[in-house]
């Protein structure tokens, strides 16, 4: 017998993007990709108890840009919760609060993990039992990046980024995590790769050998086959973003990459231990001035507390 829930905390995970390839703007204005997402051990906390009302509050600290969330009806949690309400015929209620933790508009993808954590504990909270197609079909409609928060572990994206199908992976692979104070537009930066490369192919093309590397478990053969076709635009826009690479590559990490559209900065490493001492020769830089150890792959937005 199911026992209607009081409460409850979803937790959805960051992303990395190994491997994101970029093809000609559609004519819907979306850009066909070929990604390969990675979830990491960076979360956002989103819990959710049973009201006869709508409310939504978030707490965080101010060096991951929380005070640039949109609240009051605009956040991206609003609209799924419109979303899955409107397919279930139901009200819109609950009181919602967002403990967040992945960077604000870092191309870490904290949205879409607020987005697909809310579409969990929504379809709980208000006994829905919505299939595991429907709620992809949701989140792909609410923005390229949420089916992924849903699945999580490591997957091949394509489509714009919403047809995710899991890769096989066999590392456990050990990243540090640089944030950058100020945020960066992801239509900006897709914007800036149309100028860059008027050329591009209609559909991006394969990314074998970053699949056949995590297969390996190699963090080498990981380390060479990385690649993100929106990093040229991201260093045009942000050119600290290139030297922040060349610094942690410097300090001994097997590469540096832009996150997404940035302007995070991610660097894989050998080990746990060799990200801790990669992490501690940046901080002792002081520039950057926030600077973390994930790992991955972890799971998309699951449960952890049931009330
Ligand atoms: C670049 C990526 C890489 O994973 O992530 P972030 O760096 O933002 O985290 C994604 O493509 C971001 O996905 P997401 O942030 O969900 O984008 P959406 O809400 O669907 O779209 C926001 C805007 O990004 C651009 N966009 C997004 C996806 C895509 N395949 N082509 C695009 O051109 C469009 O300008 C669109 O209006
Ligand atoms: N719950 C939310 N968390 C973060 N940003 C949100 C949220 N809801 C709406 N937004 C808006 O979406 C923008 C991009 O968000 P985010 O997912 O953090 O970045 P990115 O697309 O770079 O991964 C933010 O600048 C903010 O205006």
């Amino acid at each position: 017998m199911r026992t209607t829930t009081a409460g409850l905390t979803v937790r959805a995970p960051a992303k990395i993007n190994l491997h994101l390839g970029v093809g000609a703007v559609r004519e819907d204005g979306m850009h066909p990709l070929l990604t390969v997402y990675h979830a990491v051990g960076l979360y956002d906390d989103l819990s959710a108890v049973a009201s006869p009302d709508w409310s939504l509050g978030l707490a965080g600290e101010d060096y991951i840009g929380s005070a640039g969330v949109p609240l009051g009806g605009e956040n991206i949690v609003d609209r799924a919760a419109e979303l899955l309400a409107a397919h279930h015929g139901v009200a819109v209620t609950g009181d919602l609060h967002i403990t967040k933790a992945i960077p604000v508009a870092g191309g870490m993808a904290g949205g879409s993990a607020d987005a697909a954590a809310a579409l969990v504990a929504l379809d709980r909270l208000w006994d829905l039992e919505t299939s595991d197609d429907d709620l992809l079909a949701l989140a792909a409609r609410l923005g390229s990046d949420v089916p992924f928060a849903l699945v999580g572990g490591t997957a091949l994206g394509t489509g714009r980024g919403e047809i995710v199908t899991p890769v096989a992976d066999h590392g456990t692979w050990w990243w540090v995590v640089v944030l950058s104070p100020d945020g960066l537009s992801t239509p900006a930066v897709y914007r800036h790769f149309d100028e860059l490369f008027p050329d591009a192919p209609a559909t991006p093309p394969p990314a074998d050998e970053l699949l056949a590397a995590l297969d390996s478990g190699d963090p080498y053969r990981l380390a060479a086959a990385m690649h993100n076709d929106l990093q040229a635009p991201a260093f045009d826009l942000r050119p600290d973003l290139e030297l922040r690479i060349a610094q942690g590559e410097s300090e001994g990490a097997l590469r540096g990459l832009v996150s997404g559209s940035g302007p995070t900065c991610v660097f894989l490493c050998e080990s746990g231990d060799h990200a801790r001492a990669v992490a501690g020769a940046l901080l002792a830089d002081r520039e950057p001035p926030v600077v973390l150890v994930a790992n991955g792959p972890v799971a998309g937005a699951h449960v952890v507390t049931h009330g």
